[in-house]
C-alpha cells in the first residue's frame, strides 16, 4: 500500500488519471442521480373510488367517484366517475313491501361491479343517503321506515365494496354537503381558483350558495355578508385553512312534489257543490282526478284535511300562471318571524349575499322551460313566459313535447310558478339579484348535489388545513441538485489545477 501511494505521489501522471477517473466517477454519480430523480416521476396514477347512493323521495341515484390515490387530500382531484338511476320510485314508496326497495338497487349496483377494476372493490366504500321522502315514511310510520333501511343495507352488504352505511341524512346535512359539493367542483376551496364550471366571475374564497330542490325538501346554504343569528342555521366549518360561517336551512315539504300536494290541499272548495274543481297550475283540456286519502296521506298536507264527503276531487286546469302564483303564495306563512330577517315559515333568514348554483328540480324545470340563461332573462320575462306557457292548451304542449313523460309534462307550469314564487317571495330574490342564480345540472363532470360533499367528509378528504407543498417545484428541484453537483465539480477540478491536488478530500474517499 505504502508503496502504491509513493508511486503516486513520484508520478503526476498517475495522479491526473485519478482526478480525470474521480471526475468521470462523479460525472457519473450526477447522471444517475438525475436520470434516477426524473424518472422517478409518479407512475400511472392509482385511482381510488368510493361510491354514493342518493336515495331521494322520487328516484335513487347512484355515483361513483374517482379519484388518484396520491392526491386524496388536494381539493378538486375527485371526479364523478359514473352515475346510474335506479329504476322505479324513490325507496320510501316501498313502505308496503320493503322487501323490493333492495333488490330495486341490484341493476344500478351490478353495473358498479363491472365500472370499478375488480382490484379496487373491497377497498371502495359505499354510502347510502336518504333524504326527505324517508324523513317524512319515519314521521308516519317508524317501524316502516326502519324496515326500507334494513332492506336497503342488506343489498349493499351483499356486494363485494366495502359497506359503510345506509342512513337518513339530516335536513342540515343536505343542505351543507350542497353547498360543499359545489364549491368543491368550482375550485372555490383552492388557493388560486382554478375554474372549469360555468361561474369564471368567482374569484378565490369567494363562495358559491347552493339551491337545491328536491321532491319533498328544498334547501338554501350560503354565506351571507351579516354574522348568522340563529346557531341551528350556522355551520361551522374549517377546510384548507379557511374559517368559513355558513347559513343553511332545509324546509321539510316545499319540494316540488308536495308543494304541489300542499297547494291542491290549501286551496281546495269545501263548498263546491260537485268533486270537480278548477286549477289554475294546469293546461287548459288537462284534468287530473286526486284521491283524498292520498293527498291527505303526507304529513305535509296532514294539517290540511278537510271534512269532505267525497273521496276523490277532479281538477281541470284553467292555464292562468298569476293566478297559479297566488295560489301557491299560500302555502307560505310570512308572519310570525321572530329574528330581525325570515324567508317563511317564521324561519330565519339572513339577506341573499352572492352568486347561487340552482340545481336537481331548479335545473329539470328551468331546463325545460328554456329559462336556464339567466344573464339574458330577467325576472319579469321568466313570469311572462310562465304566462305564455301556461296559457298553452294541454293538447299543444303535449303535441309539441311528444317524449316528455306524462307526470313532468303537466307539472311543468306548477312547478315553473313554484320556483318563481319560492325564490322571489319566500327567500326574497328580486329582479335586481334574479341574475345571481345559474341553474345548473354538472359542474365539469360531476353533477351538482349534496352526495360528493358526503363521501368527501366520510372519507376525511376535506382537510382542515391547506396540505404542506413541497418547498421547490420538481424541475427546480432536480435544477438545484445538477448546478451544485456540477459547480461542486468545477470548484474540485479548479482547486486541483491551481494546487495541484484535488480540492475535494471525499474525492480519495471515494476512490
Ligand atoms: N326531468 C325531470 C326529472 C325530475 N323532475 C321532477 O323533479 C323532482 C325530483 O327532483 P329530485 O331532485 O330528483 O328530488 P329527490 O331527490 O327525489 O327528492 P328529495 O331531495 O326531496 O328527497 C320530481 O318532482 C320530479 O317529478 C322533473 O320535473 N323533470
Ligand atoms: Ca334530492
Amino acid at each position: 500500500m505504502d508503496t502504491k501511494r509513493d508511486m503516486q505521489q513520484k508520478n503526476p501522471w498517475h495522479r491526473k488519471l485519478i482526478v480525470i477517473l474521480t471526475i468521470l466517477f462523479i460525472v457519473g454519480i450526477i447522471v444517475i442521480v438525475s436520470t434516477a430523480i426524473i424518472q422517478n416521476k409518479p407512475l400511472p396514477q392509482k385511482m381510488k373510488y368510493g361510491i354514493v347512493l342518493d336515495a331521494g323521495s322520487s328516484h335513487t341515484s347512484l355515483y361513483i367517484y374517482k379519484w388518484p390515490a396520491e392526491k386524496e387530500n388536494d381539493t378538486g382531484v375527485v371526479q364523478q366517475h359514473h352515475a346510474c338511476n335506479v329504476k322505479g320510485p324513490g325507496i320510501s314508496s316501498y313502505s308496503a313491501k320493503t322487501d323490493n326497495a333492495g333488490k330495486s338497487l341490484s341493476e344500478c349496483m351490478d353495473l358498479a361491479k363491472t365500472s370499478i377494476p375488480d382490484v379496487r372493490h373491497s377497498e371502495t366504500p359505499v354510502y347510502l343517503g336518504a333524504t326527505a321522502g324517508m324523513r317524512l315514511l319515519r314521521e308516519q310510520d317508524d317501524m316502516a321506515s326502519e324496515n326500507v333501511l334494513t332492506s336497503v343495507a342488506n343489498t349493499l352488504r351483499s356486494y363485494p365494496f366495502k359497506y359503510e352505511g345506509a342512513r337518513i341524512i339530516t335536513g342540515q346535512e343536505e343542505g351543507a354537503y350542497g353547498w360543499i359539493t359545489v364549491n368543491y367542483l368550482q375550485g372555490n376551496f383552492q388557493k388560486n381558483s382554478r375554474f372549469f364550471g360555468p361561474f369564471q366571475d368567482t374569484q378565490a374564497s369567494v363562495t358559491l350558495g347552493a339551491l337545491d330542490l328536491g321532491g319533498a325538501s328544498t334547501q338554501i346554504t350560503f354565506v351571507p355578508q351579516e354574522e348568522i343569528e340563529s346557531e341551528e342555521n350556522s355551520l361551522h366549518f374549517r377546510l384548507y385553512g379557511k374559517d368559513y360561517n355558513v347559513y343553511t336551512h332545509s324546509f321539510l315539504c316545499y319540494g316540488k312534489d308536495q308543494a304541489l300536494n300542499l297547494t291542491v290541499a290549501i286551496n281546495l272548495k269545501i263548498d263546491e257543490p260537485d268533486n270537480v274543481q278548477e286549477n289554475p297550475c294546469f293546461h287548459v283540456g288537462y284534468s287530473k282526478t286526486i284521491s283524498l286519502k292520498n293527498l291527505y296521506k303526507s304529513p305535509c298536507t296532514a294539517k290540511q284535511k278537510k271534512n269532505l264527503r267525497m273521496d276523490s276531487v277532479v281538477l281541470n286546469g284553467t292555464g292562468n300562471a298569476s293566478k297559479c302564483r297566488e295560489n301557491v303564495l299560500k302555502i307560505f306563512n310570512f308572519s310570525d318571524c321572530t329574528s330581525s330577517s325570515c324567508s317563511f315559515n317564521g324561519i330565519y333568514q339572513p339577506h341573499i349575499y352572492g352568486s347561487f348554483g340552482a340545481f336537481s328540480a331548479y335545473y329539470f324545470v328551468m331546463q325545460f322551460l328554456n329559462l336556464t340563461t339567466h344573464h339574458e332573462t330577467s325576472l319579469a320575462k321568466v313570469k311572462e313566459k310562465m304566462e305564455y306557457f301556461c296559457s298553452t292548451p294541454w293538447a299543444s304542449v303535449k303535441q309539441r313535447f311528444p317524449t316528455v313523460k306524462e307526470k313532468y309534462l303537466s307539472e311543468y307550469c306548477f312547478s315553473g310558478n313554484y320556483i318563481i314564487t319560492l325564490l322571489e317571495n319566500g327567500y326574497s330574490f328580486t329582479e335586481d339579484n334574479w341574475n345571481t342564480i345559474t341553474f345548473i345540472k354538472k359542474i365539469g363532470n360531476s353533477d351538482a348535489g349534496w352526495t360528493l360533499g358526503y363521501m368527501l367528509n366520510l372519507t376525511n378528504m376535506i382537510p382542515a388545513e391547506a396540505p404542506s407543498s413541497p418547498p421547490l417545484p420538481y424541475g427546480g428541484y432536480v435544477a438545484i441538485m445538477v448546478i451544485f453537483s456540477l459547480l461542486l465539480l468545477a470548484l474540485c477540478t479548479i482547486g486541483y489545477i491551481f494546487f495541484g491536488k484535488p480540492a475535494c478530500n471525499s474525492q480519495k474517499h471515494i476512490i
